[in-house]
């Protein structure tokens, strides 16, 4: 039975735990470049103890991007701010992930606390979004995206092959194609997004040909011993939970026969509305239904913090790895405090030398803990 802090062998990598720290934006860069607010950020996440640390959702192109705070892997000046957060969070003994992705239709967008809507035609700082269709998302998305060309298509492709190399060259070691969300990918795989009458909509396999073939084109140049892996919205919540499900455990089966080698389970948000239970750990059962049918490795989250949750899913097999997102951004820390939670021995050995020696005397604030 799968401990949640014993490790995680995937190809030829070795995640210390499998604890996991989930892309999660931090809409601060500017023209997608990092920052010294990056780099604490990622530094102090990889020292926090987690196995695996997954970079934002970085852009393969500059209207990829959510909003103009997002990161980008578009040029080489990105790719070497990049290295240095790769490299300081191998430092901290965690494995480097980054995401690419496309933001499709949702793109140009305020940040969350501007007001998480898109930036008005006529304002300079936003742009022309691309998608499937010419179908707005809605709500406080409503520009209604250009329908792309079969050259769009190819380009971001492209796009997506040429930031999977920046990527590999950066030191990244675990890539993440952001399928999921409603972004690009996504959107083509929606029904209620995509309504072409080309190979690229319609029926389940138009439907599913550009997040295919854009895995496959990165398949080619990400490292064959290095974790090649997907988020992917499996579930709306939308009323066809059933239909949307056989078809998403389908299309990771051929993800897997593409080369994927795990599958991070997600929602899709594809359109405004969809009914999610919220609940502590709500989404397991799902991750584990794909983990058993499509016979893959499967990571997952959303509101798996509470540690005897993200013990059990584990313990259960319903995912591989637990990404755990907001919590740690309430404490870098998080699975120390977790080991603390689940009695492990050497809670402190988790954490770098300068604290754990310390803290392996320490009982805690109130106690008065002597040198
Ligand atoms: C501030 C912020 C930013 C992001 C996110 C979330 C938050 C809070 N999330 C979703 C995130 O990875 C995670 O799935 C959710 O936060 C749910 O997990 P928790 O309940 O927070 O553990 C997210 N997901 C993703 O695939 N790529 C991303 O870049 C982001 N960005
Ligand atoms: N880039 C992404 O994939 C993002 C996903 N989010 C979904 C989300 C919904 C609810 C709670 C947390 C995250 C919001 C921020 C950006």
């Amino acid at each position: 039975m799968p401990h949640l802090f014993e490790p995680f062998q995937i190809q030829s990598l070795t995640l210390r735990n499998r604890i996991a720290v989930p892309p999660m934006c931090q809409y601060s860069a500017i023209d997608g470049l990092i920052n010294d607010w990056h780099l604490a950020h990622y530094s102090g996440l990889a020292r926090g103890g987690a196995g695996l640390v997954i970079v934002e959702a970085t852009a393969v192109s500059p209207e990829g991007r959510i909003t103009p705070g997002c990161t980008g892997l578009w040029n080489d000046g990105q790719a070497q701010g990049m290295a240095r957060i790769a490299s300081a969070i191998k430092a901290a003994g965690a494995v480097p992930g980054i995401q690419i992705g496309h933001a499709g239709r949702k793109a140009s967008a305020h940040r969350p606390w501007e007001g998480d809507d898109h930036i008005p035609d006529d304002d300079p700082r936003g742009w022309q979004t691309l998608a499937p269709s010419a179908l707005a998302f809605g709500g406080g998305l409503p520009k209604v995206p250009k329908a792309m060309t079969l050259d769009d298509i190819a380009r971001v492709q492209a796009d997506f092959v040429a930031a999977a190399i920046r990527a590999r060259d950066a030191g990244f070691e675990w890539l993440e194609l952001h399928f999921a969300h409603g972004y690009l990918a996504q959107s083509f795989f929606s029904r209620a997004a995509n309504q072409r009458t080309d190979a690229y909509g319609g029926s389940f396999d138009g439907r599913s040909r550009f997040l295919l073939e854009t895995l496959q084109a990165v398949r080619k140049v990400w490292p064959a011993h290095l974790p090649l892996t997907a988020r992917f919205g499996v579930i709306e919540y939308d009323g066809h939970d059933d239909q949307t499900l056989d078809e998403s455990i389908e299309l990771t089966r051929r993800f897997k026969a593409a080369g994927l080698d795990l599958l991070n389970v997600s929602m899709g948000f594809s359109a405004p509305g969809g009914r999610v239970p919220w609940g502590s750990g709500f989404l397991a059962p799902i991750a584990g239904r794909v983990r058993r049918e499509a016979e893959i490795a499967v990571a997952s989250g959303w509101c798996v913090d509470d540690p005897k949750v993200a013990a059990r899913v584990v313990a259960d097999g319903e995912m591989d790895v637990v990404m755990i997102g907001r919590a740690h951004l309430a404490d870098p820390h998080y699975p120390y405090q977790l080991a603390l939670a689940l009695g492990r021995e050497h809670p402190a050995a988790l954490l770098p030398t300068p604290y754990a020696y310390w803290l392996s005397r320490y009982r805690g604030p109130g106690t008065g803990s002597a040198q």
